[in-house]
């Protein structure tokens, strides 16, 4: 079976989404792209003989090519060196562009330094072309500098220095933020995690739904970088928390992404976690299954719920919309209600949520203790005004408070 005209094929789409990395980092340009064959991943020699040849050449024909990105997941060192020494201009691999693009979205110090851990193991493996005993300039020679330690190692000890500081400010920053954590679950509110592939509109969902005008969506790539929390008002007056998380792409090492991991621990102790899709995108199916395993790898409770919601279908054709699961368009706010129906159903479930219909009379220190305590959907006043008629959402927590605060409660329907 022949490849339908204007079909993309999974080389092709990989050779896009290669050039979409370079060019969403400012200040660079990709300025020619090819797929390549490649030789082995293990050996010295990345490419055959022939295609390094060529490449070579296509080098040194175009003095405007400053770098070279070679989209695999990560270059062993010694492989980077031979290729930087042959092109004579700098190599990268998926790993240190997502590092590049990492570094140029952080804003808040945690991003900032979960990103400059991340960078350590690929700092690392750069050291490999400086052996055991090379001086300061480069030039091997078994000569120790200062206090007899080599430049290879003192550049070593450099980095683990580096590491264990890191470290340490993250792992306090990681206190505080259990701690904060701590707060939330004593109030209860259930918390949803919005996950997806970069670029699959999570952040635009939050905004349409919570109205918040300072987030910013961007037609970029890691847009996100700091896991934020929206509080959201669902219909029946329960607050819960959205989670916007950063996104994730395929081929690169796990590491990367795990860097987030203290903070991607606020999508594993989530009540619920929506995997947004872009519907639209010529590669959907390998960015679902990229986000599949990236959340497995994670450990991502696979008991846990996670809704499937496809995102972006105002740009898909009518006739091409096959629904396998709840399909939206943020930024148009298509089908965002029956989105919120099914949060909120699937969420009182899970949080052991029920639904209470009480009479307390008018006035009464019931009535002001169930506004604190527990989530009033709605209330009406009967007839003789002197009792009011509650519908209450409780948990079993708080059910239980509420029979032994008033044990002569009337509960009317539960
Ligand atoms: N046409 C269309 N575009 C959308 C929709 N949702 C989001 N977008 C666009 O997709 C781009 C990415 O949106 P974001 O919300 O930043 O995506 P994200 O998943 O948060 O991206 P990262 O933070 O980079 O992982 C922006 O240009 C949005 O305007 C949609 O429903 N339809
Ligand atoms: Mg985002």
């Amino acid at each position: 079976m022949g490849t339908k005209k204007n079909e993309l094929t999974t080389p092709d789409l990989m050779l896009e989404e290669a050039k979409a990395l370079i060019d969403s980092l400012p200040n660079w340009k990709c300025i020619d792209a090819m797929k390549v064959p490649v030789e082995s991943l293990e050996k010295k020699n990345v490419f055959g003989s022939g295609q390094f040849e060529s490449l070579q050449k296509k080098l040194q024909k175009n003095p405007n090519i400053s770098a070279v990105f070679v989209s695999v997941n990560l270059l062993r060192g010694i492989q980077r060196k031979e290729l930087t020494t042959a092109f004579r201009v700098p190599i990268y691999d998926r790993y240190s562009i997502v590092l590049q693009i990492f570094k140029q979205r952080a804003k808040t110090r945690e991003a900032k330094l979960q990103v400059a851990f991340a960078e350590i193991p690929y700092l690392r493996s750069c050291l490999v072309g400086l052996q055991k005993g090379t001086k300061s300039d480069g030039r091997g020679s078994a000569t120790s500098v200062g206090d007899g330690e080599s430049y290879y190692d003192s550049k070593l000890h450099l980095l683990e220095r580096r590491e264990l500081k890191i470290k340490k400010e993250l792992e306090k920053m990681h206190k505080k933020r259990a701690l904060l954590k701590c707060e939330r679950k004593k109030r209860e509110f259930p918390v949803v995690a919005i996950v997806g592939y970069t670029n699959s509109g999570k952040t635009t969902l939050i905004k349409a739904l919570t109205g918040d005008s300072n987030m910013q969506p961007q037609n970029a790539l890691f847009a996100t970088l700091d896991v934020t929390v929206h509080g959201f008002k669902l219909p029946c007056n329960l607050t819960v928390l959205l989670i916007d998380t950063v996104g994730f792409i395929s081929n690169i090492p796990l590491n990367l992404i795990a860097a987030f991991k203290a903070t991607l621990n606020d999508v594993i102790d989530a009540d619920m976690v929506i995997h947004l899709q872009d519907a639209s995108h010529p590669d959907k199916e390998n960015q679902i299954a990229t986000v599949n395993d990236t959340l497995k790898q994670l450990n991502i409770d696979s008991a846990k719920i996670i809704l499937q919601v496809e995102n972006k279908i105002d740009r898909i054709a009518p006739g091409n919309l096959s629904a396998s699961c709840l399909q939206i368009s943020a930024k148009q706010g298509t089908g965002l209600e029956k989105l919120v129906e099914l949060i909120q159903s699937k969420l009182l479930k899970v949080t052991n949520r029920s639904l209470l219909r009480l009479m307390v009379p008018s006035g009464g220190p019931e009535y002001s203790w169930l506004h604190k305590e527990a989530t009033v959907v709605d209330y009406s006043h009967p007839k003789d005004a002197q009792y009011i008629i509650l519908n209450v959402l409780v948990t079993p927590a708080v059910f239980g408070k509420l029979r032994s605060n008033y044990p002569d409660i009337r509960i009317l329907s539960k």
